[in-house]
């Protein structure tokens, strides 16, 4: 759904972009810049519980996702090694957020096995996304579908962490549970819409 806005963003990071590929950074160390930070806000933070503190971090660098494309695009360096590297590290970013999590309610002293169910689930819900159009492009279908694509996912559980980092009760199991429900039925779409492509294939030829 939030894809839908990317010609509208567009019109704010490409001259994000311009600027910072004036630094002579390449789209991949961007990249690579924008993961570590993730993966630094997350496992710096959230295990020892300063949720709010964690999200600001993890929010500055999550946009480096949208400014590696842009740098890419602006200097004519879009390389497929680019793609594969940049969907790869989000998954690294995805892992880390929720591990964070995990880890915190891990510790003795907050010991909650609900919450790290609920964690574990939207984390491999959440990849479960990603493979499944990742596999989908694989075999020459698309499965770009879905209520809770990765900007969806992102927006819901930063805002549900950072939330409660700011005190407010109930909003990070209300966001997992969100989150948890949101990846399954996008799951489910995208499994319906691969099937319904394959049989409209296999109508039109026939194996
Ligand atoms: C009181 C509350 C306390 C809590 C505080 C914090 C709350 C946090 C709340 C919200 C945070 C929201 C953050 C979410 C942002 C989501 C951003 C995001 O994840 O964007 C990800 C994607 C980018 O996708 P992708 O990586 O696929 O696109 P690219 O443009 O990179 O293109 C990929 C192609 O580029 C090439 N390439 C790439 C890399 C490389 N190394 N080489 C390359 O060649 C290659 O061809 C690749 O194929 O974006 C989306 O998903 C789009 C929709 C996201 C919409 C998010 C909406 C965000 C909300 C507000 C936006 C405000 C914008 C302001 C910008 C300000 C800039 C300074
Ligand atoms: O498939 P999904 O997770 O909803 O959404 C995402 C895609 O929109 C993006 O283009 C890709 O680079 C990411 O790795 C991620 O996969
Ligand atoms: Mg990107
Ligand atoms: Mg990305």
């Amino acid at each position: 759904m939030l894809n839908q806005l990317r010609p509208a963003l567009s019109r704010v990071i490409t001259p994000v972009g311009r600027a910072l590929a004036r630094t002579g950074l390449t789209p991949n160390a961007i990249t690579l810049i924008g993961t570590l930070g993730v993966v630094g806000g997350a496992l710096g933070f959230y295990p020892r519980g300063e949720f709010f503190w964690g999200t600001v971090v993890i929010t500055v660098f999550v946009f480096f996702d949208m400014f590696d494309g842009a740098v890419a695009r602006v200097t004519g360096k879009t390389s497929r090694f680019g793609a594969f590297l940049d969907s790869n590290m989000d998954r690294v970013s995805d892992a880390a957020i929720f591990s964070g999590l995990i880890f915190y309610f891990a510790r003795q002293d907050h010991q909650d096995l609900l919450m790290i169910g609920l964690a574990l689930f939207c984390l491999v819900s959440g990849a479960l996304v990603s493979y499944a159009r990742a596999r989908a492009e694989g075999i020459g279908v698309g499965a770009t579908v879905g209520i809770a694509e990765r900007g969806e996912r992102l927006i819901v559980s930063l805002v549900a962490i950072g939330l409660d980092g700011l005190g407010v009760p109930y909003v990070l199991a209300i966001g997992l549970w969100l989150l948890a429900v949101a990846s399954a039925i996008t799951v489910v779409q995208r499994f319906v819409a691969v099937r319904r492509q394959l049989e409209v294939l296999e109508v039109s030829e026939p194996s």
